[in-house]
Order: C-alpha cells, then structure tokens, then sequence
C-alpha cells in the first residue's frame, strides 16, 4: 500500500511504534538509528558532505534527542566533528536515549550536558576556526506538550543565532521544535529549519498552515512495516502530486457529453467577475460543458468573457431569487454537478433560493462564498442537505458557520473543518474545506471519513477571485463523476499547483485567471507517460 501520502497525529505516530517495537518486534533502538541515519543522509544531499566539518547537535530530554545522539555517532564515523549539546539530565533519558549517550560517552565524541533547571551557559560554544555544516535540532519531536520555555527556549535562540551567524541551515529531527505535531501551532517560539526530516510518517502539523517552519520536508522510512501503517487505518492524508494518478484516464474517443455538465448559479450586479472565474474553473479542470445561470443583466458580459461557457438569464433584476427556483430547477435536468454561491450577493430574496436549492436539489453541489453565508444565518437548512455537498469557505465564512472568532478556529483547523461536516447532518456525503496556507479537507462518515492537508499553494493566492476559480475546478471534477472526497482534494491540491507553476515564472503576482488557464498544463505531463496498454489508443490525461 502507498503509505506515502499517510499523515498521522502524534498519537497515531506514538501507537504505530509502540505497535511496531510491541508486536512486532522491532527494537526501538532500530528505529532510532534508522531515523539518525536516515537524517545524516538528508542532510549530507541537500547540503553537502559533512567530512572535516562542525555539526553541533541540540538534543533534547527525550527519544528525539535519541535521535540527535545518533546522529553525532554518524556523524563522527563520517569524518564529520560533531559536538552535542543535551539539554536534559543524562540519568533520566529513556532507554534507546540512554543507550546511544552512553556510547557517545564510550568513543569520545564532543558532547557536553546543559542542566534544564539553570541558565544558559555563556560558555556554551567552543572557538573553532572549522567551518560550520549545520545545526541539528534534536530537542522536540512529537512529544512537545507546551511552549519551550528555560533553557530549551535559549537553547531556540543558540540554534538560531548560530546558524545565521554562520549562515548554516538548521536541520530538525521529525519536528521543528515548537511546532506542535498535530496542529501545526507554534508553541511560544518554534524554530525556523532549512530541512526537516520527519520519521514513518508525515505529521498534520509540518503542513499546517502551510508548513512555513519546516523548510523542505523528506520523509523517512525507519523501518516501520507499511502493512502496520496499513492496519493503523489511519484517516489522515498529505495532498501531492500524487492526488493526480487518482484521476482516472481519459479515453482518446471520449467526447464532451462524456465528461459532464456544470451548471454554476452566480452573480449579481458588481459581481459578474466571480461567475466567469468559476465558470473557467470548471473548463480548466475538464468539465464537458459548463452553463452559467445568472442574473440577465449579467448575460452580455459573461457571454463575452467565457465563449466555451453556456449562459441561461434568469431574474430580469440583478440579483437570483427564489423567484427563480422553478427556471432554476428546470436547469438543473441533466446536470452531474451543481455549484451555487460567487458573487451571488447578499439581497434576502437570494436567501430563499439558496436555502431551497441545498436542500431540495440530489445533484452533487459545490456551495461557496455567500451561499456559505447564507447557509450560516440558517442552521436548520444547513443541517438539511438534499444531496452530497462541498461547502469551501475561507476561515471568515467559517467564523461566521461556527459562530467562532477566526484566531479560535484557526487554532486547530482540522478540528473547524470537521465541525463544519458535522453541522451538516450525517445522511449525505459532506467534504468540508477550510482555505488557507495548508487547505484542510475533511469528509464526514458519508463521504469516507478521511481528512488531508494541502502541500501546495503559495502567498500569491491571496488575491481576489481565486476562491471562485477553485469552487469551479471542483464543481468540474465533481461533473466527471468523481466522489466529492476526490473531487475536492484532487481540486485543493490542482489548484495550488497551478498556482505554483505561475509563482516560479512569475514571483511578483498573478491573476486567478491565469491559475484557471494554467491549470491544465498540470495534466500535460501525463499526456507524455500516459499509453494504454491494451487498447493501444494514448490515453490523454
Ligand atoms: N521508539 C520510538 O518511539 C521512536 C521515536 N523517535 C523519536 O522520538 C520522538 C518522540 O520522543 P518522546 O516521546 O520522548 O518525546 P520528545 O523527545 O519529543 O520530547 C521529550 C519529552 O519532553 C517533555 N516535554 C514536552 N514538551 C516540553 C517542553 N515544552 N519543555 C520541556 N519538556 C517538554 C515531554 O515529557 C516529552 O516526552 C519522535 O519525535 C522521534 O523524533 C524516533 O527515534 C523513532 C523511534
Ligand atoms: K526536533
């Protein structure tokens, strides 16, 4: 099984060594050992042979500092002078720790012990005129508990200043210590590494957030077995690349009827923007037809600006009603996937079609932006899905669906993003996004249970109309009769990317526009690999 893209809480990641050390028998010193050597390796790759240089290691009172003394043994057999620093009492290390110190001890390698309980030692750094390779922080792992204070809080700041003194990365065993594992909160202070490498498992917390502490992240096999990370049926998911291969080939004969039709209800006076970003959304991420039903007065600029789109005029006025439910409903015939909510506006008679549309409509629905809002001001309809739903909102519409101050919600993201499914009621599939550096997926019971983190995505997205583009890539992947669990990660993590592809070329800022049109050159590498063995026909992406 590919437990690659696996994520694991810190209690997932305690219960799967204890299972594997416990049950399976393998020592936790194996472990160990393979997460010290794993991480000397990472090391050495990204920033070069560490023979005939310093490494000063930070280790910490626990089995991460196990780690760090490991690699100091490594470290020493390489040619490389590595010096520990344990903060924490040598007696009271846990045993695969204590081990691993007491053979430091036996071959002499540099260390020195740093009492907890007093202050930071002036004399801590030794003069050397050898060049400085990097600093390893061992101190934390994914046993922190509380914000670094004491002496492990002026151990942060020796690491920190050390390393930019001697502009040298700092690399962190599993964790950047101070980062909490689970919610990717920074307890107190939280440093800052170049490298991370992160054992079995990724964590929730390194991509939280968007990961702005991990530097670049390598996850390492120690040695757990796959089928033990297989049987721990863990529910959490790092969104990559990999997301792509879950979505099924195209056939060179398909044809647009074969890939679905979107009907997107959007905008209002002011507003038209929203709709035609979503409606390219839907295009980019390969739905066979799009149609657009707005306000009339919209009709003439949406028709121009999204040719490939089929506009229905609804309300005379300028904004959809529930006026509009009947012609609405006719619409949606023949529909796979239905997505209300860009630029739709805030005037009541809206409310009354979108509360009647979520709840009556069966067909797959994206909801976002202010249908989001409206749903918010009426729980008992938001409880009352008539069919599977998406809702999308950015941690503001989530204050406003939690009825929580956003610095609350945001606080454990995961946690706001699965109480959003669960304000929806357990009978249809529920996929509940929260946006953001890291986006947050999360499927209720109905929908698969599981829940993911978003790697990709960058600082440029924070513009308008970038939300609109993405309530489309994933109304047009929901219209491909995808699940809604896939259909959002697989959309999460495409539209991230593509922003990605525009950041590298262009750093100083791009239009959501630009992410819609290139969003499909992520499927163009495939088009490459891509040869049906059997029908000989090329599979196109
Ligand atoms: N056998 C195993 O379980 C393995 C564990 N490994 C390493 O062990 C780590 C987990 O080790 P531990 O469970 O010992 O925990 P840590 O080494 O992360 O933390 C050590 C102890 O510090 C205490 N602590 C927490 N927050 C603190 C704070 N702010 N100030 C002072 N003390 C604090 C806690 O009691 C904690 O148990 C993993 O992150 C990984 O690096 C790896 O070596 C793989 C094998
Ligand atoms: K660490």
């Amino acid at each position: 099984m590919d437990t690659g893209n696996l994520l694991a809480s810190a209690g997932e990641m305690q219960a799967l060594d204890r299972k594997t050390i416990e049950e399976i028998g393998i020592p936790g010193a194996v472990l160990m050992e393979n997460a010290g050597r794993a991480t000397v390796a990472a090391m050495e790759r990204h920033f070069g042979p560490a023979a005939g240089k310093r490494v000063i290691i930070f280790a910490g009172p626990g089995n991460n500092g196990g780690d760090g003394l490991v690699m100091a043994r490594c470290l020493a057999d390489r040619g490389a002078l590595p010096s520990v620093l344990l903060v924490g009492d040598p007696a009271r290390l846990p045993p695969d720790a204590a081990r691993n110190w007491a053979i430091l001890e036996r071959l002499q390698v540099a260390r020195r012990v740093i009492d907890p309980n007093a202050a930071w030692p002036t004399d801590w750094q030794e003069a050397s005129s050898r060049p400085l390779h990097s600093v390893v922080d061992a101190l934390f792992g994914i046993g922190l508990t509380r914000p670094l204070s004491g002496c492990y809080l002026a151990a942060l700041h020796a690491m920190r200043d050390l390393a930019r003194a001697s502009a040298c990365p700092i690399v962190a065993a599993d964790m950047p210590s101070g980062l909490h594992s689970d919610t990717g909160a920074i307890l107190g202070e939280a440093v800052q590494a170049d490298l991370t490498v992160t054992y079995g498992l990724a964590k929730p917390g390194h991509l939280h957030n968007g990961g702005p502490r991990i530097g670049i992240l390598e996850v390492a096999d120690i040695g757990i077995p796959s089928q033990a990370a297989a049987a721990a049926n863990l529910a959490g998911r790092l969104l990559d690349g990999r997301v792509l291969a879950r979505l099924p080939p195209r056939a060179r004969t398909s044809h647009k009827g074969s890939h679905g039709h979107v009907l997107v209800l959007a905008g209002s006076t002011g507003k038209s923007g929203a709709a035609i970003l979503a409606a390219k959304g839907a295009l980019a991420s390969g739905a066979g037809l799009v149609s657009c039903a707005l306000p009339a007065a919209l009709l003439p600029i949406f028709a121009t600006a999204v040719a490939e789109a089929m506009s229905e005029p609804l309300a005379a006025s300028d904004h959809l009603a529930h006026a509009d439910l009947a012609a609405v409903a006719r619409l949606c015939a023949g529909k796979a996937a239905l997505l209300i909510g860009p630029g739709l506006g805030r005037h009541p008679e809206t409310a009354g079609l979108v509360t009647a549309l979520y709840r009556e409509r069966p067909e797959p629905m994206v909801v976002d932006a202010d249908a989001l809002n409206i749903l918010a001001a009426d729980r008992e309809a938001l409880a009352a899905p008539g069919g599977p739903r998406i809702l999308c909102p950015h941690p503001g519409e989530m204050a406003r669906l939690l009825d929580l101050p956003v610095p609350e919600l945001q606080r454990d993201r995961l946690a706001s993003a699965q109480r959003l499914c669960s304000l929806c009621g357990p009978h249809q599939p529920i996929v509940a996004l929260l946006k953001g550096a890291g986006t947050v997926v999360a499927a209720n019971k109905a929908a698969g249970g599981l829940w993911a983190v978003n790697s990709s995505g960058n600082p440029g997205m924070a513009s308008g109309g970038m939300g609109d583009v993405l309530a489309g890539v994933i109304a047009g992947l929901l219209a491909q009769h995808h699940e809604p669990w896939l259909a959002a990660c697989a959309g999460v993590w495409l539209h991230g990317a593509a922003a990605d592809l525009l950041a590298k070329e262009r750093p100083f800022g791009y239009t959501a526009g630009e992410v819609a049109a290139a969003l499909p050159r992520l499927f163009a590498d495939r088009r490459k690999k891509r040869q049906s063995p059997d029908s000989g026909e090329e599979q196109i992406c």
